[in-house]
């Protein structure tokens, strides 16, 4: 359903990749967790999916079809195959809970008659049914991430894409959203989940694909919010690399990266908070300070929408 080949990007020629040789492969009807700290690529690689971005360097497929081949004016055709929910639910605060989500057939151009059953029964799904007249001001931060999901999904998409959908919801809530998000699964639809929320990830065992500094360090099937595959030794093998610190083994959950945003700016640059292991291979690979300049420093977004 989702394909990624070798696909690198960088935002601009200074900065580094925010990903780098990304491979992956997503099929139809999965549920993938994408988690790594923060800055790792995790809403890039949904912005790909999206086409907001050509990629310069490999090549994305969505349902069998190369993005790169959607020209600009067949791209809002393209995305109404792909449901999109963010952290801060984007709803129109002026139009009601059932406006809201009609809108989102009324620019496809649907029918009437077809807005008024499909809205009450994406809103039956998200257990909203009984709060379709009311603004999003008028509900909790819980109920206005359900609209934006009927909304994401109303239209029936084939993908949906979720940027830490529960990132400003409180534990209880969101696992009624993640409830949300495994029916809409289960009926068919491959959804793909950036998030820092531990608890979510560890307590729904799905595929989870972990990035770190833009590459892919795992991919794994049922699997936790940090890894639990043990290092096994092989007889007349390499010896076993350096434990890695914690820091850097790990994504950060939701709460550590509220303390790292708290301890911010206190002066460290980013080479002094460069994790010991990327340090360590630097001293490897380039022992007298001699890093080319280039690497994928020519990676340019071409054709930003
Ligand atoms: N619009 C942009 N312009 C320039 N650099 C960007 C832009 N968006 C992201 N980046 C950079 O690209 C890298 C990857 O960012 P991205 O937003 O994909 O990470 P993320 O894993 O989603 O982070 P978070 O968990 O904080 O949302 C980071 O180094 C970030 O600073």
């Amino acid at each position: 359903m989702i394909r990624f080949e070798n696909v690198s990007i960088a935002y601009d020629r200074k900065s580094k990749p925010a990903l780098d040789d990304v491979s992956l492969d997503v099929d139809r009807g999965e549920f993938v967790f994408l988690v790594g700290s923060s800055g790792s690529g995790k809403s890039t690689l949904l912005r790909l999916v999206l086409r907001e971005y050509k990629t310069p360097h490999g090549q994305v497929y969505v349902a069998g079809q190369n993005v790169a081949n959607v020209p600009s004016w067949r791209v809002p055709k393209f995305r109404r195959g792909i449901g999109v929910v963010f952290q801060d639910f984007r709803l129109i605060q002026t139009k009601t809970v059932f406006a809201n989500v009609a809108y989102a057939m009324q620019v496809l151009g649907k029918s009437r008659a077809a807005i008024r059953t499909e809205v009450p029964r994406v809103l039956e799904l998200v257990g909203l049914a009984d709060k379709g007249h009311r603004k999003p001001t008028e509900l909790s931060g819980g109920e206005q991430q359900r609209v934006a999901i009927a909304r994401a999904i109303v239209n029936q998409p084939g993908i949906l894409l979720a940027d830490e959908p529960t990132g400003n919801l409180d534990p209880i809530t969101s696992a009624g959203i993640m409830d949300i998000l495994d029916k809409i699964n289960q009926n068919g639809t491959t959804v793909v989940m950036a998030t820092h929320d531990d608890d979510i990830v560890n307590s729904m065992r799905k595929r989870v694909i972990e990035l770190r500094h833009g590459k892919v360090v795992r991919d794994e099937h049922a699997a936790l919010y940090t890894s639990m595959i043990p290092v096994v030794p092989v007889a007349g093998a390499a010896p076993a690399p350096e434990p890695v610190k914690k820091d850097d083994a790990e994504p950060q959950t939701r709460r550590q990266r509220a303390v790292s945003a708290a301890a911010a700016g206190d002066g460290a640059s980013a080479a002094d908070s460069m994790p010991p292991r990327l340090e360590r291979r630097r001293e490897r690979e380039f022992p007298l300070g001699d890093e080319p300049k280039t690497s994928t420093a020519n990676i340019m977004i071409e054709d930003q929408l």
